[in-house]
């Protein structure tokens, strides 16, 4: 587990950008290309520059200096056609590359382990997905291009000067190196540097959310000052990060414009003093001055790039360090699973269901029966299949699914769940090394039980939720859903065993019928609605986006995803905390109606929830220290009886 997002490393970015590079390949060898003959014919009017000079020292006519002249202008003519092509394939091709690290990264974000989204903060993985990304973008848009155009002309020009007069080439060289460890100096400090502010803007935008997210609890407990303070704190450290970098850049961009003064002063003596040892004709030292002043324009485009580079380089590190996060799940989710229904299949699940496909990993114990032996001809599965509205029997859970021989499409293990009993056993689990937050726990749900998971805060109840649900892995032990571990289950295929429902419910900004997730004929979406008493919801096309649920609403709008979802187990963690008293009543019996026919394992903090269960599983300290029915507790005066009574009052 981490507590950060991690930054990808220099290696593993160079990968990166070479796989970048790849994918659009042909258009690169034609930008090369184009960039190779529009530093070529730049470096004609120079030399022929040279020539004119040496035409009118020698005392040549005007006919040689005019056609000189004019064959200069078609040097300039075709070098300006050429960089134009160039630098719009260029804009193109930044275009494209920027679109996929736009894809890459919500297709890594989508595919982070829910508890590790969890533990992270918000700022940082917005900040990646929009201040880093952007950076990238506009960097491989507008800079990249022209980088590439100023370092291949650099290098043309390098070597069109050592061959014009390799004395006076050696001089420019000379005068320029100055400017080699002026840039060698700032770029061993500007990533570290850009690295800093960056974590710095994303700790900002952290706080600023937290706050805004958190607006009601800090008015209510009066923690304005106590934010302000995180605030200023924040701000303070982005400032301070900031100066750092606007340091490093003041102390470089002078000595770049000096470093560019130094060749040409070493180039004018020494051309000078060869001239007037007849070693090198004065066309050729105006040639060479020529060919570094040119040497001007490509450097100052570089180093006026060079900190966008070194900025969106750490950028470009950030949002790669999503892909370093090991995966909860080892299949990687497509992009296209996260489309709305209609589109593809699969997006959320239902309260905060991760949609993540499932992992090669065999479980530690033997599954009933694996799916490819099981495709038993002519048996049809009865599953919640988007588009099968036969499968949609509302409201209770009629449906037939986990028949055996239906095999588990997307799965990674190939087992299909047999059966609706959960079993856990001698399960262990740990958010940070060395601190047990689930230990020894064995437990069976058998189908159609109600089961309730009391105990104090912080016992391991929703931890234990979320193993069964499928989110997270046991680290010792197992747990199994069917004799098949739900975190092995594709998405599609796991949310028709287990739902877990918390207070958590996210509306997409789309349609009612898009924020439903599954994909059913409208009839059965109504059906669904209705069944959870959302009657407001009639017009499918509405906009959620626009009009966003309230939290009744939207606490309805979950329980209609599990209705269509149609799992045979329903985990319920603190489901209708958050809703105020009437809310909270309308949406006990919404989920009195979708519950029925399932089974039932409800994180309990009213003990009335553990009174109406068949049986009351008491945590504590990771483990579960008693297990029966409330008469059964009651009468063994034990740890729940004391609760019972402290809840009572008696
Ligand atoms: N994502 C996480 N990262 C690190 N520690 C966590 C994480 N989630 C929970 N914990 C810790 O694990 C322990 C068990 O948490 P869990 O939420 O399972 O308990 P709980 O009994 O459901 O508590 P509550 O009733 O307050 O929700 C707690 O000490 C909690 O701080």
């Amino acid at each position: 587990m981490i507590g950060t997002l991690p930054v990808a490393d220099p290696r593993t970015v160079a990968r990166a950008a070479r796989r970048l590079l790849a994918a659009d390949r042909r258009t690169v060898t034609v930008m090369v290309v184009l960039n190779v003959l529009a530093a070529l014919a730049g470096l004609g009017g120079p030399w022929l520059f040279g020539r004119i000079v040496d035409a009118v020292t020698g005392g040549s006519g005007t006919a040689t200096v005019d056609r000189l002249a004019l064959a200069v202008l078609a040097c300039a003519v075709v070098q300006t056609l050429l960089s134009r092509s160039a630098l719009r394939l260029g804009h193109r091709f930044g275009e494209r590359t920027a679109a996929r690290i736009r894809e890459g990264f919500l297709e890594r974000s989508l595919n982070l382990p829910a508890a590790v989204v969890e533990r992270v903060p918000t700022g940082d993985l917005v900040a990646r997905g929009t201040t880093d990304v952007d950076a990238v973008a506009t960097t491989l848009r507008n800079v990249l291009p022209e980088m590439f155009v100023a370092i291949v002309r650099m290098v043309l020009i390098t070597v069109a000067v050592v061959v014009l007069s390799p004395p006076l080439g050696a001089a420019g060289l000379l005068g320029f190196t100055g400017i080699w460890f002026v840039t060698r100096w700032y770029l061993c400090r500007a990533r570290e540097a850009y690295l800093r502010e960056g974590e710095a803007n994303s700790a900002m935008a952290d706080e600023l959310a937290a706050t805004t997210a958190g607006a009601r609890t800090i008015e209510a407990f009066g923690l304005r000052a106590r934010r302000l303070a995180a605030g200023h704190a924040a701000i303070a450290e982005t400032n301070r990060t900031r100066l750092a970098t606007l340091r490093l850049r003041s102390v470089f961009f002078p000595l770049v414009e000096f470093s560019y003064v130094a060749p040409i002063v070493v180039v004018l003596l020494a051309g000078g003093a060869l001239y007037f040892a007849g070693s090198v004709t004065l066309g050729t030292v105006a040639a060479a001055l020529l060919y570094l002043r040119q040497m001007v324009g490509p450097l100052d485009t570089i180093m006026l790039w060079i900190e966008q580079l070194q900025s969106s380089s750490a950028s470009f590190a950030r949002a790669e360090g999503l892909a370093t996060v090991p995966p909860d799940r080892t299949t990687p989710v497509r992009a296209a699973d996260h489309a709305p229904p209609g589109r593809a299949a699969a997006r959320t699940a239902p309260g905060r269901v991760s949609d993540r496909t499932a992992s090669g990993r065999v479980a530690d114990h033997a599954p009933p029966r694996q799916a490819a032996d099981r495709t038993t001809p002519g048996r049809t599965a009865d599953h919640v299949t988007p588009g099968r509205a036969a499968d949609h029997a509302l409201p209770g859970r009629v449906a037939d699914r986990a028949a055996p021989g239906r095999v588990a499409e997307g799965g990674t293990t190939g087992w299909v769940p047999d059966g609706d009993l959960i079993e856990v056993r001698g399960v262990r689990f740990v958010y940070e090394p060395g601190r047990d937050v689930l230990l020894d726990v064995d437990l069976t749900v058998r189908p159609g039980e109600r089961l309730a998971v009391v105990g104090l805060s912080g016992a391991g109840k929703s931890t234990l939720g979320r193993l069964i649900a499928g989110l997270d892995r046991p680290h010792t032990g197992s747990v199994t859903v069917g004799g098949v571990p739900p975190a092995d289950l594709p998405p599609d295929e796991l949310r028709r065993h287990v739902v877990l429902v918390t207070q958590e419910h996210h509306i997409f900004r789309e349609s009612l019928r898009d924020n439903l997730i599954v994909a059913a004929p409208d009839d059965v979406l109504r059906r669904a609605l209705r069944t959870v008493g959302a009657d407001w919801a009639d017009d499918l096309d509405a906009d959620l986006g626009e009009n966003p649920p309230d939290g009744a609403r939207a606490q309805q709008l979950a329980l209609a995803r599990v209705v269509l979802a149609d799992p045979h187990t329903v985990i319920l963690d603190e489901a209708t905390a958050l809703l105020d008293p009437t809310a909270a009543r309308d949406a006990e019996r919404a989920l009195a109606a979708v519950l029925h026919d399932r089974t039932v394992i409800a994180i309990a903090h009213r003990l009335q929830t553990a009174h109406d269960a068949d049986r009351v599983a008491v945590m504590e300290g990771g483990r579960i220290i008693e297990l029966g029915s409330h008469d059964e507790l009651l009468r063994a005066c034990g740890p729940y009886a004391s609760l019972w009574a402290s809840w009572h009052g008696t």
